[in-house]
């Protein structure tokens, strides 16, 4: 088996199958906490395929909650209460019966803070495409290589693979968490405030980085920037107490809104 028999199989995707990104639809998304009823309120909205888009909104408006929902970590909030559905190639992942780890290879997520495991670079890379089933040595050594190439960390990391993820800088971490989460193909990305943890260099090559994902991946993207989801997505989603306000493209989110609650954030006059 080579490389992209190894991806494909891991990745649940059909052998030649293509790689284009797969539709992703909410339809009346509703999520309650134990303390917060409304946390979700009727959500819908359709997420393009092969395009980044942005969720923005003051804090506790449930960018996060909406986030983890598309790969089932609200599952792992006590109490935490979903109706709606969310359609990935038009079946519903909030199903029963979703295979739920299958799920979260197929829709990757990288937090705020980065998490890699305290073993070595190269480890933390192979480790997804090792549990996956590949054994052989050479074949995750070029999935080794091809991540972190992708998350434009190679030449940074190449000659020290065996040393310890922890001593990278933070910046080299989270791209060693995209580099980890790109090893097992994913077909979508979610991102929490990948950078805000940051400081402004690595800020700029995450975001750098992002975008030459976009040609492989739907990516969807929480952060409190307005900046950042300005320069780096296509289209954005503007949220305020659970509720989705506005959804377009971002360039008319940020320069014509149709909703005075969305001007009133974007032009800081709250949140
Ligand atoms: N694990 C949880 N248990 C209970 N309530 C939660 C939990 N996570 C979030 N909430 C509540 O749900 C609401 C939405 O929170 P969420 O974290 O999704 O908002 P957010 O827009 O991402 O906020 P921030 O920008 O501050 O990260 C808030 O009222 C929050 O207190």
């Amino acid at each position: 088996m080579d490389k992209r028999d190894a991806l494909i199989r891991l990745s649940g995707l059909k052998a030649g199958g293509d790689r284009s990104p797969p539709d992703l639809e909410v339809r009346g998304l509703s999520l309650a906490y134990p303390d917060n009823e409304n946390a979700l309120r009727e959500i819908s909205l359709a997420i393009p395929a092969g395009k980044i888009t942005s969720v923005i909104g003051p804090s506790g408006c449930g960018k996060s909650t909406l986030l983890r929902c598309f790969n089932r970590m609200n599952d792992l909030i006590e109490g935490a209460e979903y109706t709606g559905s969310i359609l990935l190639e038009g079946q519903n992942i909030l199903a029963r019966d979703t295979d739920v780890t299958l799920l979260r290879r197929r829709i990757g997520m990288v937090f705020q803070r980065p998490n890699p495991f305290p073993k070595s670079i190269y480890e933390n890379v192979a480790y997804g495409p090792r549990i996956g089933g590949i054994r052989r040595k050479r074949q995750l050594d070029a999935i080794v290589e091809h991540s972190l190439r992708s998350a434009a960390l190679w030449d940074e990391v190449a000659d020290r693979l065996y040393e310890s993820a922890l001593t990278l800088s933070l910046g080299q971490q989270q791209r060693l968490v995209i580099a980890r989460t790109i090893a097992i193909e994913p077909e979508i990305l979610l991102l929490d405030e990948p950078a805000s943890s940051l400081d402004p260099i690595s800020t700029l090559r995450i975001e750098e980085l992002i975008y030459e994902l976009k040609h492989s991946y739907t990516i969807i993207i929480v952060t409190h920037n307005m900046q950042q989801a300005a320069r780096v997505s296509d289209m954005t989603a503007f949220m305020h107490l659970g509720r989705l306000v506005e959804f377009d493209r971002t360039d008319t989110i940020f320069t014509n809104p149709s909703r005075r609650e969305t001007e009133d954030y974007i032009t800081g006059r709250y949140g």
